[in-house]
């Protein structure tokens, strides 16, 4: 195995059954992640763009073809194993920030070092510390609903970067911003990207942002074509 590469898919197909209706999302998809590089994943609506994420980030399987994490491969590993390679690995961000509402951001950000057993002291240090670095130095003890919607993503963010995944995916994660907050958010998670050294897949609609990577990639015919 090359051991740049942080996620291999090999011939990998997906269909959907959809009752007697069968929709074909990708076929013979060949892509590979190597450790550090930035990518963003353009496309029509419905070209299988957010298929292709859950895939990578083993939150769905595919229906043909193999998919390794880190030389591993995710169609053959227990339920357990998968999660503890996700979260070892792997950090997600969505359109949405998905944090907990009754949570501090230090405390939502806390929350995936602790359920990785970190002791509170140093993942409370670890959190805020994350928070700095995405500029919310001064809101940790700020619940969600005390942010601004670009002040969230930040937030969401930070939790997804702070167990220092080697990739992090990406839905359209400045989908629900305004241009100018969605330049700074993406400025940002690439700078973060080059500075941790996180390899970071980021599907957007929006091809301005998308041609600030270092690969642009289009999802077409169910496969994807460098731009
Ligand atoms: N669970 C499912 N069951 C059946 N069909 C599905 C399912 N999920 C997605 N699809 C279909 O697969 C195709 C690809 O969907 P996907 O969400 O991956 O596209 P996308 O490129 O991310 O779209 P968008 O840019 O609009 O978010 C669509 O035609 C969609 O209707």
């Amino acid at each position: 195995m090359n051991n740049n590469v942080i996620i291999d898919c090999q011939n990998v197909a997906k269909t959907y059954q959809d009752g007697s209706l069968k929709v074909d999302v990708l076929h013979n998809m060949n892509l590979q992640i190597q450790a550090g590089e930035s990518v963003s994943i353009i496309g029509a609506s419905g070209s299988g763009k957010s298929t292709l994420l859950h895939l990578l980030g083993g939150l769905d399987q595919a229906t043909s073809g193999k998919i390794l994490l880190m030389g591993q491969d995710l169609g053959q590993l227990s339920q357990a194993k998968l999660s503890a390679l996700r979260n070892q690995n792997l950090g997600f961000v969505y359109q949405f920030h998905h944090l907990l509402a009754e949570f501090s951001a230090l405390e939502n950000v806390m929350m995936p070092l602790l359920i990785g057993k970190m002791p509170k002291a140093q993942a409370e240090q670890q959190a805020t510390e994350m928070l700095a670095k995405v500029g919310l130095a001064q809101r940790i003890q700020h619940r969600p609903t005390e942010l601004s919607g670009g002040e969230r993503q930040r937030a969401a963010i930070a939790r997804a970067l702070v167990t220092r995944p080697k990739c992090l995916l990406a839905d359209e994660p400045t989908g629900n911003l305004d241009r100018k907050n969605a330049m700074n958010i993406l400025d940002m998670m690439l700078d973060l990207q080059r500075d941790l050294g996180t390899a970071l897949v980021v599907v957007t609609h929006d091809d301005e942002l998308a041609h600030k990577f270092n690969r642009v990639l289009t999802m077409q015919d169910g496969q994807l074509q460098a731009a």
